[in-house]
């Protein structure tokens, strides 16, 4: 059997909804078990992007309804918290990790390059080399940064050793398209919408899927060509 571990960070619960569909497409291919793992916020409140001080009502800002955000936040929370947190463990036991979370200034969030920088300890040990991997993203904007995300986040998936997966053109028309949907080359990805009121459609969440499926056909395949042990 294989084993996928979806691991993701979502504060909005735009990532956990694409992290199901992940699950489920990784699921399709016979003798592989994925799930998903959490990456937790914080547990310094200070350090938490998504605050009640930042929360400046303002009529400038008053599209992003940042007030109601942080009764979304909390919600969120409480709706994840079946999810089992990640642990260090949990990477080296897989065979095959798709990470998973929001683009924030054009980049992952600052709780995800901790978690990252947590896991370094294996750049010299080596337990996640040779692990198939992927990634997806949501962003506020279709123009907020999808891309750059999936990009810069490719470079400590290589320090690390993984072996990089896209979404290839071929198996994914949907992003062929001028409707404001995302997905790339790259990575699955969604659009969450200035105020976050937008949820996943069915072809972003068809291109997560897919991308699960396409790691852990590999990962599978990894597995059986290992010699018996
Ligand atoms: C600190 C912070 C920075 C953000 N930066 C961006 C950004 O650069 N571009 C963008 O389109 N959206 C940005 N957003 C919006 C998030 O991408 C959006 O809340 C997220 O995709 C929703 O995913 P989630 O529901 O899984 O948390 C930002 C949100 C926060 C809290």
């Amino acid at each position: 059997m294989a084993e996928i571990v979806v691991v993701y960070y979502s504060a909005f619960g735009h990532i956990a909804k694409m992290s199901e569909a992940v699950v489920i497409g990784a699921n399709r291919i016979p003798g592989v078990q994925a799930r998903a793992l959490r990456i937790p916020d914080f547990d310094d409140e200070s350090l938490r992007p998504v605050k009640k001080e930042n929360q400046i009502i303002d009529e400038k800002v008053s599209h992003f309804k940042l007030g109601k955000r942080i009764e979304d936040y909390k919600e969120n929370e409480q709706q994840q918290s079946h999810i089992p947190l990640v642990t260090m463990e949990d990477l080296k036991n897989a065979d095959g990790i798709i990470w998973g979370f929001p683009t924030y200034l054009g980049s992952m969030p600052g709780r995800v390059k901790t978690f990252f920088d947590e896991a370094g300890q294996f750049c010299t040990t080596g337990e996640l080399e040779g692990k198939p991997t992927a990634l997806f993203t949501s962003a506020g904007s279709i123009h907020g940064g999808h891309e750059a995300t999936l990009l810069s986040s490719i470079v400590p998936l290589l320090h690390l050793g993984m072996i990089f997966m896209g979404l290839p053109y071929t198996e994914n028309p949907e992003y062929l398209t001028d409707e404001p949907i995302g997905g790339s080359s790259y990575g699955a990805s969604t659009l969450a919408g200035p105020d976050g009121e937008r949820e996943p459609v069915q072809k972003e969440l068809t291109m997560a899927a897919r991308l699960g499926e396409r790691v852990a056909r590999v990962a599978k395949a990894f597995e059986d060509s290992k010699p018996f042990e």
